[in-house]
């Protein structure tokens, strides 16, 4: 497996024993009846193997985008475990990234793993040119050779569609579905083994959205990373992944193959979404 988790917990506020036991989709709510705190992921257990693509879709609050940010790291989770293949402890064997200190941290966020936000501004760095941002990753993941960065660079504007002419200027002259281009770029130039999509096409217009899609899903084909894509969108979901799993009240409900999640729908809830009523 490339990414293992076991039970994965995030909880805001005081974590109380009620906390896990008496919130998610059963009771029907986020938020401990005990102690009040807001339960954001609950005791959530999948693995992901190489090259494979899992959706997560779900209502809003039901806790993607929270999931998706204690696998990158920004933001620790209350309790579980997270494994990534190739991360070792110093005796060799797997170890919980939520272990991790903060050179591992490092090394995981920018070798291992790469995250794609729906916001550019969040992926990119807007004080540096478009070709700096994708240099300041590369760099970042062990890089230091002049040439070989700016060839980098070069390669990844053009693979995803940057005029290289543009390479020095900053990401705010770019459109925004160039800006997603660009941290797509920054992204993959650290060749990792999992990337992480944040609703990567929300606000953009269709016709770039489907272009976006069909570049990411060109480029996992080519590459061969893995990929978690947190879409409220069915259709990008359909488009880009192999299994999905059905978020709500921070738990899994139902997981699957994509096909046979969208076209027979066996939990009440994802029959809800799948007809569009939420
Ligand atoms: N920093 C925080 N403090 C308190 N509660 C939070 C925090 N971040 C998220 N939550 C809560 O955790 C739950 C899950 O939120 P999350 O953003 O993961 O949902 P989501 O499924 O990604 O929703 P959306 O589709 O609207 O982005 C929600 O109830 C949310 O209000």
């Amino acid at each position: 497996m490339i990414l293992d988790i076991k039970n994965l917990s995030k909880v805001f506020g005081s974590f109380c024993e009620d906390c896990l036991d008496k919130t998610g989709a059963k009771y029907n709510s986020s938020i401990c009846p005990t102690c009040k705190s807001v339960v954001g992921v609950n005791s959530v257990t999948l693995a992901l193997k190489q090259g494979e693509v899992l959706g997560i879709v779900g209502e809003s609050g039901s806790g993607k985008s929270t999931l998706l940010q204690l696998i990158y790291q920004d933001q620790k989770a209350s309790r579980g475990e997270i494994f990534v293949k190739e991360f070792v402890g110093r005796d060799g064997k797997r170890k919980n990234i939520l272990d991790a200190n903060l050179n591992e941290l490092s090394y995981l966020r920018n070798q291992l793993m790469s995250m794609i936000y729906q916001n550019p501004r969040l992926g990119l760095n807007y004080n540096f040119s478009a070709g700096g941002n994708i240099a300041q990753k590369v760099i970042m993941s062990g890089n230091k050779k002049y040439e070989e960065i700016r060839n980098k660079a070069l390669y990844f504007l053009d693979k995803t569609e940057i005029p290289t002419s543009r390479i020095d200027d900053y990401p705010e002259y770019f459109s925004g579905g160039q800006q997603q281009r660009i941290q797509i770029s920054k992204a993959l130039s650290s060749n990792p083994k999992i990337l992480l999509l944040d609703e990567p096409t929300t606000g953009l217009d269709l016709s770039v959205q489907a272009k976006i899609l069909d570049l990411i899903k060109e480029l996992q084909h080519e590459i061969g990373f893995a990929m978690v894509v947190v879409s409220h969108d069915l259709g990008v979901i359909k488009h880009l992944t192999d299994i999905t799993v059905v978020m709500k009240n921070g738990e899994i409900v139902e997981r699957g193959l994509t096909d046979q999640i969208l076209e027979d729908p066996q939990h009440p809830y994802t029959q809800l979404l799948v007809s569009s009523v939420l």
